[in-house]
């Protein structure tokens, strides 16, 4: 019986899903944020649209930004082909304590690794910590106001490179204006909105795409 939500959510999955099968722990948190309590989690609206992005880019590196519980880690992890490697970010620690617990129920930790603390501290670490060259897909799902200063540290990073594809979640609700208003009319970057839902409501919100163009 857990005391937060996270917990809560990790116990419903422990007790719900097949263990190391991700297809049933996704449909199974979705089942825990519909019948039970909303959670922030990119959704099944949403997570379909995200599905299709990650399988057409067939990537090796994504890098993911807000990693909360883990259900889109899985999404994605779940898609990588062999030797893919998905690196999440996660500043809160007990979302983090949360989220590599429920990875290791779906069996997918061998090709995800969560990275704990400020995005700002770690996304600068990442090339020599853990030889990443340039990422093929950035899952951008953290603080609203993170999303464009850590875009602009991405590209200073050298971790954006040409074709690199940016998958911005929440750019309508609750909104990433100035991220949204950078990528748009960036010349190096061509912007598409995949309009849909927030999780689990009648809420119009939607993925925005942007492939770096070099
Ligand atoms: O803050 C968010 N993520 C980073 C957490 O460390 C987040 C918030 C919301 C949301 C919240 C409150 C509400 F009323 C509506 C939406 C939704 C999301 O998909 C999110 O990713
Ligand atoms: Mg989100």
């Amino acid at each position: 019986k857990g005391s937060s939500k996270p917990q809560r959510m990790l116990s419903y999955v422990q007790r719900h899903s097949k263990r190391g099968d991700p297809d049933s722990v996704i449909s199974t948190i979705d089942i825990f944020c519909r019948s039970k309590e909303w959670a922030m989690n990119v959704g099944d609206e949403k997570g379909l649209i995200l599905d299709k992005l990650i399988c057409e880019a067939n990537p090796s590196i994504v890098l993911e930004l807000g990693t909360y519980c883990g259900y889109s880690s899985l999404r994605i992890a779940r898609l990588l082909p062999p030797g893919g490697r998905l690196f999440t970010m996660e500043f809160n620690p007990a979302y983090a304590k949360i989220a590599k617990q429920i990875i290791a129920w779906a069996g997918l930790e061998s090709k995800i690794q969560v990275l704990e603390g400020p995005s700002g501290d770690l996304i600068p670490q990442l090339k020599k910590k853990h030889a990443i060259e340039k990422c093929d897909i950035i899952f951008i799902d953290h603080w609203k106001d993170c999303y464009l200063p850590d875009t602009k540290l991405l590209e200073e990073c050298g971790l954006i490179g040409k074709g690199t594809v940016l998958i911005a979640d929440n750019v309508t609700f609750p909104g990433t204006p100035d991220y949204l208003e950078y990528v748009r009319n960036s010349p190096h970057y061509s912007s598409q909105y995949f309009k849909s839902y927030l999780e689990y409501s009648k809420t119009e919100d939607g993925l925005e795409k942007s492939v770096f163009l070099g």
